[in-house]
């Protein structure tokens, strides 16, 4: 069954590329993409280029395995869910029990929200920027709040030195030019996700972002009762962005514990893994020829910044390590 040309531009602004179309073999051609949009506890809903369905989850499916954001291939007479195809990228990360919560997959771009005010904390960015390189999304540093701050941009320069190249901007969530400055992220077939504190302004970005019309639900996560009734968040959700693309809007992340993160730890500190030491297993202690103690010495390397980078990556040799014989790593590069 060939799609038709409708039917293929609609999946294309639902973020389907040649990255999902290649995996697709020749006797799935019947089969149907979706992209899951919800995951409940015992639900999957997606959307597929037609429109909204409710999959049909096998038995034994644990819903926890999917992600929203995911794409599967579903049969489409009972929309039974057949498939989970690669993901492009993946938002995952260790929980408490040492289980892995699946945040979002598919993301191309994580803001990454905070306000200039005491909210601002490098060492937290620090941790937000290696969790969206490791889960191959692009991180963007979302400043709120500028109009309380006596100098915005001094939080700006401090945020452009946390990784090179990284994209900083400067936004009122509650005014419609924050749609605007978000704009070149928010495409057709892309798809951004927010993280950050309480109360900086995800939630009313994520308004502004779906433009009027769009469900107050979206402010506050969608919560459901537990076995023992207890009132968890155990919803995302991915919603349309008034003139294209999609946002998701994901939990809070009390803590981002870093563990299996040591790609994403390295393109943080570029400018730290890149040097390159006299010995291989150099501990940047007492060696002869450290490059890491003559780039302190020069003052080319921040001491606070190497201070830092050491104990993101002592919390990641720790917990990895701890993990070694356990299962599946949490984050899996698609870059
Ligand atoms: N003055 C000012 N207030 C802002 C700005 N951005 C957001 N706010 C306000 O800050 C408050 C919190 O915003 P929310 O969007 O609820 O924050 P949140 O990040 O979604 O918080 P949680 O839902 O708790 O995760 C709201 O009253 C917003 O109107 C800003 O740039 N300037
Ligand atoms: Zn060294």
């Amino acid at each position: 069954m060939p799609l038709s040309a409708v039917a293929a531009d609609r999946l294309i602004d639902l973020g389907w590329s040649a990255f999902f179309s290649d995996q697709v073999a020749a006797d799935e051609a019947d089969l149907v993409p979706v992209r899951i949009t919800s995951v409940h506890r015992a639900r999957l809903s997606g959307m597929t280029a037609a429109g909204p369905v409710e999959l049909t989850l096998p038995p034994h499916t644990v819903t926890g395995d999917y992600a929203v954001g995911d794409w599967v291939l579903a049969d489409p007479e009972m929309w039974l869910l057949r498939r989970l195809l690669d993901r492009k990228t993946v938002l995952a990360r260790r929980v408490g029990d040492g289980s892995i919560q699946l945040s979002g997959s598919n993301i191309d771009t994580l803001f990454i929200v905070t306000s200039c005010n005491a909210d601002f904390n490098i060492a937290r960015l620090e941790r937000y920027l290696a969790f969206a390189n490791q889960a191959g999304t692009q991180p963007v540093v979302v400043l709120t709040k500028a109009d309380t701050a006596e100098d915005a941009n001094t939080f700006r320069d401090a945020a452009l030195k946390l990784q090179r190249d990284l994209t900083v901007l400067i936004t009122d969530p509650r005014q419609h030019d924050a749609a605007e400055v978000l704009r070149p992220w928010c495409g057709s077939g892309q798809t951004v996700s927010l993280v950050g504190s309480s109360g900086v302004g995800k939630s009313t970005l994520v308004n502004t972002l779906s433009g009027p019309g769009l469900a107050p639900q979206l402010t506050g996560g969608i919560r459901e009762q537990d076995a023992k009734g207890r009132h968890t968040t155990t919803a995302r959700s991915l919603h349309p962005i008034a003139n294209g693309g999609w946002v998701m809007d994901t939990p809070g992340i009390r803590t981002l514990h870093i563990s299996e993160m040591a790609e994403g730890l390295d393109e943080v500190f570029s400018e730290i893994s890149g040097l390159t030491c006299k010995f291989r297993d150099c501990t940047h202690e007492h060696e002869p020829g450290c490059a890491v103690r003559a780039a302190i010495a020069d003052g080319s390397l921040d001491p606070e910044r190497l201070a830092r980078w050491r104990k993101l990556q002592e919390e990641n040799a720790a917990a990895s390590q701890s993990r070694e014989n356990g299962s599946g790593r949490p984050g899996r590069r698609g870059r």
